[in-house]
Parts: structure tokens; sequence; C-alpha cells
């Protein structure tokens, strides 16, 4: 079998409607919804991705401030700078662009944050009502794999879910949405042993790791769904973590790089925005 596509850009699109439409409502009662990313130092791929969600958000009539802090910022003065969005109340949203310079500590910095403000859904308030199953907010990257799948009436329940990479922004939040929709879950990391074996038993097979080729075709099941997170610039060309081209031939569907998940990170996080500005102007479904 030949793997079907996921067009991540196509699924994204036809949600930004959605989310332009609701913006406009919000606009009509005098709302416009706002949030800030912080990205500190000079990470390449970071300033991509940072401009990608201020074209978005642009698009969609969505407020956004970028702070861009040199890489000698300190950790007290990110933290100053969170403490003053905190109390902004023009703010709906604020986040910290990953990775952050060695010399600060990401987690002080997410754990800064007013759970009623993070968009990234990352402090430990939200990471806890997301395994309660009470959460108001959510990871983009997680939240943009339920909607692919779902926008493809792909049936998780009862399936075996097996996600590679167990990072608090993609594959933490990832096992506890398909969790909820009732998968049986399994998790591996760097110290997990014979991958192959637990991969060749997944019908849904998540990669975020960060290492180009590593999920090869005879690790994957017959059939098997695909979804590749991962975004690996190898001389200059951008690919994922699944040999795509060996992988599509065996999967029943697969996600590209680009143009699959990544699409639907920035997608998502527009929908967090507007969440958390409906939660925090109480204006309804
Ligand atoms: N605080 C956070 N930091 C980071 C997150 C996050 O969710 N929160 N995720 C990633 C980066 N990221 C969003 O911030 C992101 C990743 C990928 C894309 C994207 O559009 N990818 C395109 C390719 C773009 C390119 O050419 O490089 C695609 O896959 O088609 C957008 C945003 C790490 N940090």
């Amino acid at each position: 079998m030949v793997g079907k596509i996921l067009d991540g850009r196509a699924v994204a699109n036809k949600r930004a409607a959605k989310v332009k439409e609701t913006v406009k409502t919000f606009n009509d009662k005098g709302i416009i919804p706002h949030f800030c990313v912080i990205n500190i130092g000079d990470d390449p791929a970071s300033k991509i991705y940072v401009a990608t969600k201020k074209r978005r958000a642009e698009k969609l009539g969505i407020k956004q401030d970028i702070y861009q802090m040199s890489a000698e910022t300190t950790e007290s003065e990110a933290l100053e700078l969170i403490a003053k969005l905190n109390k902004n109340p023009d703010i709906n949203g604020v986040m910290v662009q990953l990775p952050v310079p060695k010399h600060i500590n990401s987690d002080h910095l997410i754990e800064a944050i007013s759970p009623e403000k993070d968009v990234d859904a990352l402090t430990s308030a939200n990471i806890g009502r997301l395994w309660q199953g009470t959460h108001f907010v959510l990871p983009a990257t997680a939240c943009g794999i339920i909607h692919l799948l779902e926008d493809y009436e792909i049936n998780v329940e009862g399936k075996n879910a097996v996600i590679v990479g167990r990072s608090n922004i993609v594959g933490k939040p990832t096992a506890a949405l398909l969790l909820e929709k009732n998968a049986s879950v399994t998790i591996l990391h760097s110290h997990s042993q014979n991958l192959a074996e637990f991969t060749r038993k997944a019908d849904i097979l998540v990669v975020a790791v960060g290492k180009a080729n590593l999920i090869t075709a005879d690790m994957v099941k017959p059939d098997a769904i695909v979804i590749d997170v991962g975004m690996n610039r190898v001389d200059g060309h951008l690919m994922g973590d699944v040999d795509f081209e060996k992988v599509k031939e065996k999967a029943s569907f697969i996600t590209p790089v680009p143009g699959g998940v990544g699409p639907l990170t920035v997608e998502s996080l527009m929908e967090q925005v507007v969440a958390l500005t409906r939660r925090q102007n109480d204006c309804g479904k």
C-alpha cells in the first residue's frame, strides 16, 4: 500500500478560516486577541518559527508582540518581562520560544507565566489539567496532531499508539491526548531498548526525536499511520525523523516534512490564543 499524505497545510488553512470568523466576532465586541512571544538568543530555526507565527497571526487579525532578547539576557531579566506581561490586562497569551540559551533554565521562565495566559500550556498547572482532562489550553503541536487525525477521520480508540520522544512540548502531551481518546499509549525514549520491537506494533506511530531517518521502513507495521514531528536540516534540506520515501510505501497515512505537523503547530497556537481570549473575556462558545 502507498500511504496517503496527511496534508497539514490544507488542514491548517481550513481551520484558519474558522478561526478568522471567530476573531471577527470578538472584534465586533471590541476584543482583539493578543499574544506575546519571547525569543531569547539567535537560534536560526526559532527565528523562522517566530516569523511564521507573526505572519499567521496577522492574517487572522490576532495581535502579537515579539520580544527578541539578546543571547546575553539573564534569567532575571526574562522573568521581569514575564511578570510585566502577566500583569498587562490587554495581553491574553504569553510564551517563551524554545530552546533558550543554556545559561537560562527554561522551566523557571515557563513556570513564571500565569497559567491563565500560558498559551503553550506548559506550566505545571496546565500540564496537570491536561492529564486530568480538565484543560482549557493545549500544547500546540500535540493539539495539531489530534486535529490532523480528526480531519482525516482517523479513529484512535483501542489502537496501539507508540510515541518516540518524551519532550514536554510534543511527546508527553501527545500521549495524554491520545490516551484521552482511548488509544493504548507507549512512550519510547533515548533509554528504550529494542525500539523496533515496539514501533513494529504501532497502529499509530508518532516520532518526535530530532534525528533524520531514525525510523526506517522495517520498523513500521504495514498500514500504520505515521506522524513525523522531526525537523532536521540536512545539507540545506528540511527532513523529518522518518525515511519518508520508503515508509510511505508501507504506511496507510503519513505526514510529510515540511507540510505535515509544522503548519498545524502554528495554527493550533492561534486557536489557543483564541481560547484564552474567550476564557478571559467570557465571550461564550
Ligand atoms: N515554546 C515553544 N517552543 C517551540 C515549540 C512550541 O510549540 N512551543 N515548537 C517548536 C517550534 N515551532 C513552534 O514554535 C514550530 C515548528 C515548525 C513549524 C513549521 O511551520 N514548520 C514547517 C517548516 C518550516 C521551515 O522551513 O523550517 C513545516 O513543517 O512545514 C512552525 C513552528 C520548537 N519550539
